[in-house]
């Protein structure tokens, strides 16, 4: 099968029927026409069609050695710098399509899988059959295709260090039994965006810090389901998509992914599923013996350096189209966003420039490089909305809808909010972009998105101190 399209991407999805509720209602029929899923499933078709373009399919896919046919390059395994330059093509190209606004177009996932899959032999330390699952796994949805959402969070009940949680009846999804069809999860889980629209759900421990100890551990499981597997329920949050206009609602009506809670209600996960089953050993090696880190922040900086350009695009129009660009305060303002372009270009050349064939045999991007990218960019996104709010000011509450627009008030509007070198209408148009990106809800969530969805900034900017190598400096230091 290999590739697939656009239109073969939202049959497969509507057909699934997935459990998925939104606002207290279970949403039936097609789920691609769903009002809070229509622009987004639209959007990821449009990603799908891409690999089929004449011009882009040589970035967007290579041969699969299993079968000849053309698959995607997210699901290439780096053995050389060159495979990670067309990894990394690939992803941008996906992220130009979607300004960078796609935390989970399904690149992000095929990623991740690949480099567990690169490292299946580390599966195998709890049995040979969940590492070669695993493989199997890989090779189906790389020729299938196969979109996957995740869940690698425990519900935000207790952080504290010393919580354990010893209820009864679960509340974090963990292994109640396991019978001849396969290991039973119950319980509930954080925070699948994507969730429902996905053909497959991928279960993994908790982060880096996972804390068990033993081989029966019932919090350690990793495994894929089917999104329609029984019991199995996403629980959408609240649409950002205000409006289908796009005029109205210009990202949101297309780029909203939604992020879902995951409830399993007794899901059997069946045996050629798992991939880990109470073994704390593997479960604690999965993210520190893997190149997940490494190849997810690698597409990750290629995406965000996309949504950064769009951001230094949009900001130098808005302020052209009221003519502020001169003043010194707003070249100093844009200018932090090409200061932030730059080191980010610079993280990402580092990273690949410096990287390395790992024990599996995958070609490695440097990650003191991607590390200290994944450091810097949530602390810098925040300051790109400011920005954007101080260059907008009422510009960005001023905001009349096309409805406004057609009715017998347009023409005034028209005159009343022209700019220095448009119309009304297309003044409007531009602000409510950059009110989108900076002010709706929407943009509220791709802030806490930047922030989190690599897990919590705190505690990775201490895995970066722990791991940079700062003892070099210091002996240098005290030779002379
Ligand atoms: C928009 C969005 C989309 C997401 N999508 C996904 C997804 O698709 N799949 C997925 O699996 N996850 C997803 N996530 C979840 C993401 O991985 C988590 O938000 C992240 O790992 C942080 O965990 P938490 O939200 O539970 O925060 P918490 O861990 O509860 O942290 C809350 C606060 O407490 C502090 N804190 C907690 N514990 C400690 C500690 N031990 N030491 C110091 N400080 C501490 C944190 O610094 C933070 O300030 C998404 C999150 C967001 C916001």
């Amino acid at each position: 099968m290999g590739a697939i399209t656009g239109d073969e991407y939202v049959e497969r999805i509507d057909r699934q029927k997935s459990e998925v509720w939104i606002d207290g209602k279970k949403v039936e029929g097609r789920i691609s026409e769903h009002p809070a899923f229509k622009g987004i499933i639209k959007t990821q078709a449009s990603l799908y069609d891409l690999q089929h373009d004449q011009h882009k399919k040589d970035i967007l896919t290579y041969v699969s050695p299993l079968t000849g046919d053309r698959v995607g390059t997210s699901y290439l395994h780096p053995k050389t710098k060159e495979d990670l330059e067309k990894r990394r093509l690939a992803s941008t190209e996906w992220a130009e399509a979607s300004f960078g606004l796609l935390g989970r177009s399904p690149d992000y996932m095929n990623t991740a899988l690949m480099t567990f899959a690169a490292a299946s032999e580390l599966f195998c330390e709890q049995e040979k059959k969940c590492g070669d699952n695993l493989l199997k796994f890989y090779e189906y949805c790389r020729e299938q295709d196969i979109s996957l959402t995740h869940t690698f969070v425990q519900p935000q009940v207790n952080r504290s260090e010393i919580y354990f949680e010893d209820t009864e009846e679960p509340i974090a999804a963990r292994i109640v039994s396991k019978n001849g069809d396969g290991i039973v999860i119950k319980g509930a889980r954080l925070l699948a965006t994507q969730g429902g629209i996905t053909d497959e759900i991928l279960v993994f421990p908790s982060g880096s810090f996972f804390k068990g100890l033993g081989k029966d551990d019932p919090n350690a499981y990793a495994f894929s389901i089917p999104s329609n597997q029984k019991g199995l329920k996403f629980v959408s949050r609240q649409p950002l998509n205000y409006k289908e206009s796009r005029f109205d609602s210009p990202l949101g009506s297309r780029f909203e992914e939604n992020d879902a809670i995951v409830i399993f209600d007794n899901v059997v996960v069946p045996w050629d599923r798992v991939f880990l089953y109470g073994n704390c050993d593997v479960a604690a090696k999965l993210y520190q013996e893997t190149t997940f880190h490494h190849h997810a922040i690698h597409q990750t900086i290629s995406r965000q350096i996309v949504k950064t350009k769009f951001m230094l695009g949009v900001m130098q129009l808005l302020a052209e189209t009221i003519n502020i660009h001169e003043y010194l305060h707003i070249k100093e303002k844009i200018s932090e966003l090409i200061v932030a372009l730059e080191t980010m270009k610079g993280f990402l050349f580092s990273a690949e420039k410096q990287a390395k064939l790992d024990k599996w045999g995958t070609m490695t991007p440097d990650m003191n490089a991607l590390s200290a990218a994944i450091h810097y960019y949530p602390r810098v996104y925040p300051r790109f909305l400011e920005i954007l709010q101080q260059l907008g000011a009422s510009g960005l509450v001023s905001l009349p809808t096309e409805a406004d627009f057609r009715s017998e008030l347009g023409e005034d509007l028209e005159k009343y909010l022209q700019s220095a070198t448009t119309g009304g209408y297309e003044r409007v148009k531009l602000f409510r972009l950059a009110w989108d990106l900076c002010m709706s809800a929407f943009g509220s969530r791709q802030l806490q998105y930047e922030r989190y969805f690599f897990g919590d900034p705190v505690r990775l900017t201490a895995r970066l101190y722990d791991s940079y190598p700062k003892e070099n400096f210091v002996q240098w230091v005290k030779l002379r």
